[in-house]
């Protein structure tokens, strides 16, 4: 079923997953979705990759990890967490060197935590990875005490490619 680009989530300096200038990170663009699911954009590299070919699965946890965190923003910009628990299910190899899709969204919303399922898959929309993960909210301030998080490093990026994504079929 396709649904349409709300918006597009900022994107941080240094995180491994969204962070701009992060050079071994994955530099994963998220879109936000009319159903209040969210979409990542990305694409591994050969240091990314545990065996030859194949991303690593710690690094496909990080990737989802963070996508089912975010989502939470589609309810809520000003909802923030850290990830308590995390089940990671790798169903196929991830490759590298392609663009592929996470996407994550909130299934269960409380006062302290908030759970999400979230997965990965390919441009021919086969799921390569699935998870579920928990987090509990907490202020950004007190997640980062010493800057100012949000104005400082919480970032808008107008990229040219992002007219290009108006909308997404989804596997599921
Ligand atoms: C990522 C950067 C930029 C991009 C941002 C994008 C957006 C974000 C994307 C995010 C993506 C990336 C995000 C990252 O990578 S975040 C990095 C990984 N996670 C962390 O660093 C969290 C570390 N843990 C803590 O700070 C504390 O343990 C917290 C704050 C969580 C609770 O400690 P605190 O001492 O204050 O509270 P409490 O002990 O009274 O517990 C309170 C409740 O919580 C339950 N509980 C506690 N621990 C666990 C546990 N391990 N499993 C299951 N449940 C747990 C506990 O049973 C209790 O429940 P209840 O008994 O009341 O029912």
């Amino acid at each position: 079923m396709i649904y349409k680009v709300l918006k597009k989530q900022n994107n941080s300096e240094m995180c491994f997953v969204c962070g701009i200038h992060n050079e071994s990170g994955l530099n994963t663009s998220y879109y936000e979705l009319e159903n209040n699911q969210l979409i990542g954009v990305f694409k591994g590299h050969d240091v990314h990759q545990s065996y030859p070919e194949r991303m690593h699965g710690g690094i496909v946890t990080a990737l989802l990890d963070e996508t089912i965190g975010r989502a939470v923003q589609t309810l809520d910009e000003n909802i923030w967490g850290v990830t308590v628990e995390i089940t990671v299910r790798f169903v196929k190899p991830v490759p590298l060197d392609q663009v592929l899709y996470t996407v994550g969204y909130v299934t269960n919303m409380r006062s302290r935590m908030f759970e999400g399922e979230g997965y990965v898959c390919n441009t021919d929309k086969e799921i390569l990875a699935t998870a579920k993960a928990k987090y509990f909210i907490q202020h950004v301030d007190k997640i980062v005490s010493d800057i100012d998080f949000v104005r400082e490093q919480w970032i808008y990026v107008d990229d040219a490619k992002d007219s290009e994504v108006k909308s997404f079929d989804l596997p599921k």
